[in-house]
């Protein structure tokens, strides 16, 4: 399989889609790894396999009206295998195979099969301290936008997944990139406090527009430079509430096509009415409480 990852909204020939099937039981709090999924088991609320099951059907279903050929990963028995996102990532025609968080180490096991259609010379392993995950990865034309965090007790939180060792890496891989670093603020266990991945708090879309909430960077600067890029005309703004909801965490399968939740009403009716995007609505609530969406749950291998 020829690779082929230029940017995040380039016509979508093939992606892999997590699975959702035997995710295991309800993890106790001191087993979630990010904050929104510690929030969802301490109210109450954490989701059931057969509603994560029905969502990623609909998925499923808008990728292949689509024409995207879909690949999944195989079952593990009770393992949360919904979030392909994080596991690998593609750049221009590399796959570079992630360092994740060692609670979800025995999830690339189950793409073996996959990364067997790349050929080898196009696969990028990481040396073992070089942690980064595809959330915080963002692919755009010259530019890869890459969420870190710099603090000093970096590995206190379970959700800073990607350090400047990695970042530096792919620096050395991709020398003709322009690679730009935010700092992203992390808290575990309160979902408003903290931001998991770049991809909670930034997305590009169509060909020159892009989703953003402010308050999960660090600096403000870091923020400005992302409208300055876009220009401000082309950036649609999040609050709170949406950042919690997942607004930022849409996916793309073309510059004109973009799959998002049916709750996003003003998004969605931003993109729809200002942008001209056509907006295919399903349901993803139950996977929101994850801690993440439609983007993490997608690892694209081919665009056009
Ligand atoms: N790209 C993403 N934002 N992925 C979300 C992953 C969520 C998952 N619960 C984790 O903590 O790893």
């Amino acid at each position: 399989m020829k690779l082929n990852i230029k940017n995040e909204t380039g016509r979508l020939k093939s992606v892999v889609l997590g699975q959702p099937n035997s995710i295991g039981g309800i993890p106790r709090l001191e087993e979630s790894y990010d904050a929104k999924s510690y929030n969802s088991i301490q109210k109450n609320i954490y989701p059931k396999e057969v509603d994560i099951v029905s969502e990623m059907t609909a998925f499923e279903e808008v990728l292949l009206k689509h024409n995207v050929k879909v690949y999944r990963p195989e079952v593990i028995e009770d393992y949360n295998q919904v979030f392909a996102r994080d596991v690998a990532f593609v750049i221009d025609d590399k796959m570079i195979i992630s360092n994740i968080i060692e609670d979800r180490a025995d999830e690339q096991e189950a793409y073996r099969k996959i990364f067997e259609k790349v050929a080898w010379r196009n696969i990028i392993n990481l040396p073992e301290t070089a942690h980064i995950e595809g959330g915080d990865v963002i692919v755009w034309d010259d530019f890869i936008f890459i969420g870190t965090c710099y603090s000093q007790d970096y590995r206190s939180f379970k959700t800073a997944r990607t350090n400047e060792y990695a970042i530096e890496i792919l620096k050395e891989y991709f020398p003709k990139k322009r690679i730009l670093d935010f700092e992203l603020k992390k808290n575990d266990t309160e979902p408003y406090k903290g931001i998991l991945h770049l991809d909670c708090t930034f997305n590009p879309i169509g060909k020159d527009k892009c989703i953003i909430y402010k308050d999960g960077f660090v600096d403000e600067s870091d923020y400005q430079l992302i409208v300055d890029i876009f220009g401000e005309e082309n950036c649609f703004h999040v609050d709170d509430q949406e950042m919690f909801e997942m607004v930022p965490n849409v996916f793309s399968i073309s510059p004109e096509v973009v799959v998002s939740d049916k709750t996003f009403t003003r998004m969605n009716n931003h993109l729809r009415d200002v942008w001209g995007i056509t907006v295919e609505e399903i349901p993803y609530r139950e996977i929101s409480k994850m801690g993440g969406l439609l983007r993490c749950s997608t690892m694209p291998l081919v665009r056009e």
